[in-house]
């Protein structure tokens, strides 16, 4: 029992030692609660002066101030406008050539220039105004969020202290029950470990928020520092404003300056216009009354003129109709007088048609009197180039009373011939032309025409048809008569004459004018089944004067130089052809003729077979015999108007197929020498001229002189010219020559060949 006493002592003891401990320990616990309340209440004084400090009222303050500013700006500039616009709604008067007129504009424009920074400023301000707003925003935003956390911390004491006051209820009832003491110490314990926990807790979040704090405060430096800057700027802005102020001040004052100054020139204007519209008006009431003493004196010369001027409207108005009349009549007039001459004339015309109907049957008749074919001879002068001695002595003569007579002394005989006329040595080539010229102008009346030179060489062939520059012959003169004869009929005829040049060589076509004279050119039929024939290739130039034939020529005889090294011996023994094509067109019958003139140079007649020789030059001979033996059949056959005519014989017949039938005209130049060397070539020359014209004098006789006109003729033919034909007039010749023949075959002295250019 004492045991148990003491042992009751001891807890007692103990139970006191627990008392004194827990009583500390409460104690000790309420400190700490007072401690954190305390800290808290310190809290939330930071956190009010934080706020103060924060200065969310100062910024606002700042704000409302910056507000009220832009607002009085916003008046201020309203103001200006409204000011604007009074100044623009005052009437501007315009004065021409006002020296304040210039300034006015210079003003003007200056104005809606500071309206437009005006303008701009304005706009700056509401970005000022927009920045402030969002800055506001974020204001009241931080506000809030610190609200948030002040209302956290409240209810963070609030549960504080409702543990606390749970802990002294529970300490209390511990008290109370004492044997619980133990477990409920226990429990206080541990409790007020969790305190201390709690408490350590709200000390980091205390840390947290004061370093929120510390940011907060830092943001709003920030923005303190940029409310600063747009202060600045709404300074610097308003010190602008204020500028602009001043400006339109100064220009407002300067257009009130002008507008008085120029309200003032009105005004003396107006009074100056006044008094002299007033000096005006008193001369016109003088004029007046000047006016009205004339009016009373004129007033009867008035009546009269009226009357006179209504006599001349009267009249006036019958003048028209008389005009009418007039004008019917003088148009009847001239209408008969036109019809009279519109009858005369085509009565003139009907004569000038028959007359040249007329002038063509005449000429026509004339040709054909004188005979489609014609023959003429014409005699050279002895040259240098006959030489001297018996060979060169002259073996011709002519009869003086007949000029178609010509006689020539052969190996002593004399022997005539008669031909269609014969030209001595001392003819000009006028002389010659005179009887060709109706040859040619028929060509123009769309006949065809060939004139031939016939003759051995150096006989004249070309002397005579082309001439010298000095004195040209039958070519340039037949192409000069064409151009007079075509620009004298000009009025009622339109002409084209086109020029073509050809060579035939050893029985060869060739173009002299092409661009190819190499190439051998052939004789077709026209296709347009017309019978016509054409030379495919052939070239041909469309002449105008003179001076184009010139160059046409010199053409040719390039073609010709460039192609052949000896031209004067190649020109002997080759053909050569100038075509000459007049087409007409009569203007007022729409008639079309075409008239081809063929000037023939032909190759050397000599008979150089008989002379022994061989190879080209004997086959140059046979192809010229050949040639010269068709031409003449060709023209025996047309003569003697046989059925058949053999122009496809030779090259040559065939090329002037179209120009030696029909009514074409003929006339063949026999080129004879004078010299007792050359008689023998001169007989066979005057032989072959004389048959050719003998077929159509003796129509009888025509066939049986029609035998043969063969190629062999030209080689053999030697008995022929010792027995003269039956139809050949033979006449004695006066004087007698020497018996010598004619040498070698003379090459031509003449630098040119048979296309030389003869200018005229
Ligand atoms: N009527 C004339 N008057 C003056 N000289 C003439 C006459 N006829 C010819 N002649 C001269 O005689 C020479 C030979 O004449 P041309 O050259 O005309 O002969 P050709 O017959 O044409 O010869 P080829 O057959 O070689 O062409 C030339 O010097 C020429 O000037």
């Amino acid at each position: 029992m004492s045991q148990l006493q003491e042992e009751l002592v001891v807890l007692r003891e103990r139970l006191a030692l627990h008392d004194s401990d827990r009583q500390a320990t409460t104690i000790q616990l309420q400190n700490q609660v007072e401690h954190l309340k305390e800290k808290l209440l310190s809290q939330a004084q930071e956190v009010s002066r934080l706020r103060s400090e924060l200065g969310g009222t100062d910024a606002e303050k700042h704000r409302d101030r910056l507000m009220v500013e832009n607002e009085q700006l916003k008046q201020e500039l309203r103001r200006c406008e409204v000011e604007l616009q009074e100044l623009r709604a005052q009437p501007v008067v315009p004065c021409e050539g006002c020296e304040h007129s210039q300034e006015s504009t210079q003003l003007r424009d200056k104005l809606s220039q500071l309206q437009l920074e005006v303008a701009e400023n304005k706009g700056m301000l509401s970005e000022l105004n927009l920045e402030v707003q969002q800055k506001t925003d974020r204001l009241a935003e931080v506000e809030l969020r610190l609200k948030d956390c002040l209302a956290e911390k409240a209810q963070e004491e609030e549960r504080l202290s409702r543990r606390l006051r749970d802990s002294h209820e529970t300490i209390a009832s511990l008290r109370a029950q004492s044997p619980q003491v133990k477990y409920v110490i226990k429990t206080v314990e541990v409790e007020s470990s969790k305190t201390k926990q709690a408490l350590s807790e709200s000390q980091t979040r205390n840390q947290h928020l004061q370093e929120q704090v510390a940011m907060q405060r830092q943001v709003l430096k920030e923005m303190e520092q940029q409310l600063q800057n747009s202060h600045q700027l709404t300074v610097q802005l308003r010190a602008q404003i204020a500028m602009y102020e001043a400006e339109l001040e100064r220009a407002h004052g300067q257009m009130l300056e002008e507008m008085q100054s120029l309200e003032e020139d009105k005004n003396r204007a107006i009074e100056e216009a006044f008094a002299r519209a007033q000096v005006e008006m008193k001369a016109v009431h003088e004029n007046l009354a000047g006016v009205r003493t004339n009016l009373l004196t004129l007033q009867p010369a008035l009546r009269t003129l009226t009357n006179d001027y209504n006599g001349l409207k009267r009249q006036v108005r019958g003048f028209p109709l008389l005009l009418q009349e007039a004008l019917r009549s003088v148009k009847a007039e001239i209408g008969q007088a036109i019809e009279e001459v519109n009858s005369n004339n085509q009565e003139l015309l009907r004569k000038y048609r028959r007359e040249l109907q007329l002038r063509k049957k005449c000429h026509n008749e004339l040709v054909r009197l004188k005979g489609n074919i014609r023959v003429i001879a014409r005699v050279r002068p002895v040259t240098k180039e006959d030489g001297d001695g018996p060979e060169a002595t002259n073996a011709v003569t002519f009869d003086p009373d007949d000029d178609s007579i010509i006689h020539l002394l052969h190996k002593g005989k004399p022997v005539s011939f008669e031909l269609d006329k014969v030209f001595s040595p001392w003819a000009s080539q006028q002389d010659v032309f005179q009887e060709v010229q109706a040859l040619i102008t028929s060509c123009i009346d769309g006949f065809n025409v060939c004139i031939f030179a016939y003759g051995q060489t150096g006989a004249g062939k070309t002397y005579t048809m082309e001439g010298t520059p000095e004195n040209p012959g039958i070519n340039q003169r037949a192409l000069q008569l064409l151009f007079s004869e075509v620009q004298e009929k000009a009025s009622d005829w339109q002409y084209t004459i086109t020029v073509s040049a050809a060579e035939i060589y050893n029985e060869v076509l060739r173009d002299l004018l092409g661009k190819e004279p190499q190439e051998k050119l052939e004789i077709r039929l026209c296709p347009d089944g017309s019978g016509q024939l054409y030379v495919p290739g052939l070239t041909e130039f469309q002449v105008q004067s003179v001076d184009d034939i010139n160059k046409v020529f010199e053409f040719g005889y390039n073609n010709r130089t460039t192609e052949f090294t000896n031209l004067n011996e190649h020109s002997s023994r080759s053909h050569a052809l100038l075509i000459v094509t007049v087409r007409g067109v009569d203007c007022s019958t729409g008639l079309r003729t075409t008239g081809k003139l063929n000037l023939v140079d032909l190759a050397g007649s000599e008979r150089v077979g008989k002379s022994g020789a061989e190879g080209n030059r004997l086959r140059e001979a046979q192809h010229i015999n050949r040639s010269l033996s068709a031409l003449g059949d060709v023209i025996a056959a047309l003569r003697s108007r046989q059925g058949h005519v053999p122009f496809r014989n030779s090259k040559l017949t065939y090329l002037l197929q179209d120009s030696l039938s029909g009514d074409s005209k003929t006339l063949m130049v026999v080129q004879v020498s004078p010299v007792e060397k050359n008689t023998s070539e001169t007989l066979y020359s005057l032989k072959f001229a004389e048959r050719v014209r003998s077929v159509e004098l003796g129509p009888g006789s025509r066939r049986t002189e029609l035998g043969s006109w063969s190629s062999q003729e030209h080689l053999e033919w030697e008995p022929a010219c010792q027995t003269p034909q039956p139809t050949a007039r033979a006449h004695s010749a006066p004087g007698s020559g020497t018996n010598s023949r004619p040498g070698s075959i003379r090459r031509k002295l003449q630098p040119s060949g048979k296309l030389r250019p003869v200018p005229v």
